[in-house]
């Protein structure tokens, strides 16, 4: 089976000349198609940064990193683009665009990835909200949304175009108990149907039994 992410002796980091400092120290990690990982640490471990390394956000500086057969050390502006395109990101400021519906940041993510029509996109979107139980809110405004809503928003414009890499930070972190558990489960759902991968960083004890696998980040280390 090939991995969807397979990185093998990445180091990285910050700053230059006196002030460099290395936040990444030999990572190495495979993950499967399909596979559920959680990934948890202290703060300031290095999570976001290697979330964000495998997420094409960031260029490689030593190491291979390997994404959906594609390596990222050395890859051009335009290959960590193409990159993208296979992935749906849920950060935790979930960034939905203040003046547009729910129905329109949807719409938007979908007119962005797929050569579709206007009206086949507008379907599209309708349905996935009600999949994350919104048809009643298709053309609320985030500022009238609750956090739990925004982030279903936030899910349904992630998994809309089926992608491959599901990379999602912190995505309880602003919800209470039961919105976060609904949350992560309507992710588990979905992506199981879909059949995509997803890495997950969370300090959310209570959503650790969705894992097929936690891996842990210490001082810049990964220890499984
Ligand atoms: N742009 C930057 N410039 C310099 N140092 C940075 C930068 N971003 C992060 N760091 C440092 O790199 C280390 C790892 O940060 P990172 O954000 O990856 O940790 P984290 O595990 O995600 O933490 P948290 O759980 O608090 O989000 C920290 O020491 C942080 O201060």
């Amino acid at each position: 089976m090939e991995s969807v992410i397979s990185i093998r002796n990445l180091n990285h980091y910050f700053g230059n000349g006196n002030l460099k400092k290395q936040v990444l120290f030999d990572i190495n990690l495979d993950i499967n198609p399909g596979e559920i990982v959680i990934m948890t640490g202290p703060s300031g471990s290095g999570k976001t940064t290697l979330l964000s390394l495998i997420g094409a956000l960031r260029s490689v500086q030593e190491g291979s990193l390997n994404i959906l057969n594609r390596e990222m050390n050395r890859a051009n502006e335009e290959q960590m683009v193409q990159t993208r395109r296979f992935i749906g990101y849920i950060f935790q400021a979930h960034n939905l665009l203040p003046f547009m519906t729910a129905r329109q940041n949807v719409q938007m993510s979908i007119e962005l990835h797929e050569d579709i029509n206007p009206e086949a996109a507008r379907i599209k979107s309708e349905a996935i909200l009600a999949e994350v139980g919104l048809e009643e809110r298709i053309n609320y405004y985030p500022e009238s949304l609750s956090g739990g809503q925004k982030q279903r928003v936030a899910i349904a414009r992630a998994l809309v175009s089926h992608p491959k890499l599901v990379l999602a930070d912190e995505p309880t972190a602003a919800l209470d108990k039961k919105t976060g558990r609904d949350v992560v489960n309507l992710m588990q759902r979905l992506a199981k149907e879909q059949g995509c991968t997803i890495l997950l960083v969370t300090h959310d004890n209570r959503i650790l039994d969705i894992a097929d696998r936690i891996v842990e980040m210490e001082d810049g280390h990964l220890v499984s």
